[in-house]
C-alpha cells in the first residue's frame, strides 16, 4: 500500500477531492491539543512510515460479513474494554478475552442458529471521548484521562499531559494484540474441540457457566458426528475462526496516521482496525469526524443516542454510504432502557422506508451509566439487558434484523456492573473496580447476556419469517 496525497472523491455530491487530512479543515470535537507540536509532528512523520495494522482485503471480508447481517443472516458480537490499556499486554489477559468472546459467540451462533461475525473491541480501542476536560483529584485540577492513546491515568499533572509519543506507543501495542489475536483465532484455539477450555473456573461455577458446559457437550457430541460422517480434522470450519478488529476513531491524527491507499484499487483504508466506529459525542455532520471517515473504505459505525432525529440519521446513512452499499454501515444504537421505546422506533422505521441497507446494531451500554451514591459510575446488568431485548423487539418490528450487540466486557472477575445471575450487587463494586473508564460487565454476566440474547434472536427469527 502507499500513502500519497490524494484521490477523488467519489463520496461527496461537490465532487470536492477528499484527502486523508482534509478533516484538519473542519471543526474538532474532542479536539487534541499537543503541547509540543515539534514532537507531535514527529510522532505523525513515524506513524506515516509504519507498516499497515490491518490490509485492504481483511477490511473488504468483514464488510461482506457485515452484508450477510444487514440482510438477517448473521449476528455481530463486538466486544471489549471501554479502554484498553498499555500496562495489560499478556498472552493470558488476550487469550482469556478470546474466550468470553468465542464462548458467548457459540452461545449466540447455538441459540440464534446464525452465523456470529466477531469483532474485538481491542488493538486499537485506546482513546477516550471525555464529558469534562478535567477532574478535581485530592483537591487539585487534573486533566482528564483521554485514554492511553493520549496520556496516562496516574493522579499528578505529568501523567495526564497529553504526550504525542504514545501515538506510536499505541501503534505498538495494538500491533502486539493483534498478533495475539491472530495467533489464538487460527492456530487451533478457536477449534469447535475446545469449546470447554473456554469456560474459565470462575464462570464455570455460575449458573450460566454450568449450562454452558451442558451446550459445549452437546457440541462435543456434534463434532463426533460429523468425524462419523467422514468431515475431517484439519476442517477449516471447525479448527479456526474469522476475528476482527473495532475501535472508534477519536484521534484523528492517529487514524489518518495510518490511512493507506491501496495501490492495486486506488481506495483509502484506514489500516489500524478492520472497523471503525464515530462515537456519540463527535458525529456532527460537518465535522472532522464524519469528513475523515467518509472518504476511507473500511466499515464504518456510528454511535446513534436519542439526541438524533429521523432526518439527521438518514443525512448520516447518505453521507457514509451513498453507494448503498450493505455492510458499509453500521449503526450502533444506545439509548438507555428506559428511552428507547420513545426514541428508536420512529429512526428505524425512517432508515426502512429510505431503503437504506445498514446493520443494525445494539450498544446496551452507553445509555445505561450511572454514578451511585458513593460517587462509583457502574450500570445494571438488568438495564443492559432489558435495553438489548427492547432493540430486538423494536427493530424486529419494524421488519429490520436486529443484528448485534456491542458491549464493554472483560473476561476478569471484576465488580463493574451490578446485577447478573450472581446478583453482585453495589456495595460489592469496590472489590476488583479495574476499568481505565466504564463499568464493563464481567465474564458471568457476560455469558448471562449470551443466554438471554439467544433467546431474544430465536424470537425475532421466527417473527420476521412470518
Ligand atoms: O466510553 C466512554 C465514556 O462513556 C465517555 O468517555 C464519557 O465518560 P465520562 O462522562 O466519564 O467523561
Ligand atoms: C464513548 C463510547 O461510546 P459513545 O460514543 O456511544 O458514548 C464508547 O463506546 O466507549
Ligand atoms: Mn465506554
Amino acid at each position: 500500500m502507499t500513502n500519497t496525497a490524494e484521490v477523488t472523491d467519489t463520496n461527496t455530491d461537490a465532487g470536492a477531492p477528499w484527502t486523508s487530512d482534509a478533516w484538519r479543515t473542519r471543526p474538532v470535537a474532542q479536539a487534541v491539543d499537543w503541547p509540543d507540536e515539534a514532537q507531535a509532528q514527529r510522532a505523525l512523520e513515524q506513524l506515516r512510515k509504519l507498516p499497515p495494522l490491518i490490509f485492504a482485503g481483511e477490511a473488504r471480508a468483514l464488510q461482506s460479513q457485515l452484508a450477510d447481517v444487514t440482510r438477517g443472516a448473521a449476528f455481530v458480537l463486538l466486544a471489549g474494554d471501554c479502554a484498553e490499556s498499555f500496562d495489560e499486554v499478556s498472552a493470558d489477559r488476550i487469550r482469556d478475552q478470546l474466550k468470553i468472546i468465542l464462548q458467548m459467540s457459540l452461545v449466540l451462533t447455538h441459540g440464534a442458529g446464525l452465523p456470529v461475525v466477531k469483532i474485538g473491541r481491542m488493538a486499537g480501542q485506546l482513546a477516550k471521548p471525555r464529558s469534562a476536560p478535567t477532574e478535581i483529584v485530592n483537591g487539585v485540577e487534573l486533566q482528564s484521562l483521554r485514554g492511553h492513546l493520549l496520556n496516562a491515568e496516574n493522579e499528578d499533572p505529568d501523567s495526564r499531559r497529553l504526550d504525542p509519543r504514545r501515538l506510536v506507543q499505541g501503534y505498538h501495542h495494538s500491533a502486539i494484540v493483534l498478533n495475539l489475536v491472530r495467533a489464538f483465532t487460527s492456530g487451533g484455539f478457536a477449534d469447535l474441540r475446545e469449546v470447554h477450555r473456554w469456560n474459565q473456573s470462575f464462570i464455570a461455577e455460575s449458573p450460566s457457566g454450568q449450562r454452558y458446559e451442558m451446550l459445549a457437550a452437546e457440541i462435543d457430541r456434534a463434532v463426533e458426528f460429523l468425524h462419523a460422517c467422514g468431515v475431517r480434522d484439519d476442517n477449516d470450519e471447525l479448527s479456526r475462526t474469522a476475528f476482527y478488529t473495532a475501535h472508534e476513531a477519536l484521534v484523528l491524527d492517529y487514524e489518518s496516521g495510518l490511512t493507506r491507499r491501496e495501490a492495486a484499487t486506488g481506495e483509502w483504508y484506514d489500516c489500524s482496525a478492520h472497523l471503525l466506529w464515530i462515537g456519540e459525542r463527535t458525529r456532527a455532520l460537518d465535522g472532522a469526524h464524519m469528513d475523515f471517515v467518509r472518504g476511507i473504505r473500511n466499515p464504518i459505525g456510528v454511535k446513534i443516542s436519542d439526541d438524533c432525529s429521523p432526518e439527521e440519521l438518514l443525512q448520516i446513512c447518505t453521507m457514509l454510504n451513498p453507494e448503498r452499499i450493505p455492510g458499509r454501515l453500521t449503526l450502533m444504537i444506545r439509548m438507555g432502557a428506559r428511552v428507547i421505546d420513545r426514541a428508536l422506533p420512529a429512526l428505524v422505521q425512517a432508515v426502512v422506508d429510505a431503503g437504506h441497507p445498514v446493520a443494525w446494531v445494539s450498544d446496551p451500554m452507553h445509555g445505561n451509566t450511572r454514578t451511585t451514591a458513593s460517587g462509583v459510575k457502574t450500570r445494571s446488568f438488568e438495564d443492559v439487558s432489558s435495553e438489548f431485548l427492547s432493540f430486538v423487539r423494536i427493530v424486529s418490528e419494524a421488519g429490520a434484523w436486529p443484528g448485534g450487540i456491542h458491549l464493554e466486557l472483560t473476561p476478569d472477575d471484576v465488580t463493574e456492573c451490578t446485577g447478573g445471575s450472581w446478583l453482585l450487587d453495589e456495595d460489592e463494586l469496590g472489590r476488583n473496580y479495574t476499568s481505565l473508564c466504564d463499568p464493563r460487565l464481567n465474564g458471568r454476566q457476560g455469558l448471562d447476556l449470551a443466554f438471554l440474547a439467544a433467546e431474544a434472536l430465536r424470537d425475532a427469527r421466527t417473527r420476521l419469517a412470518r
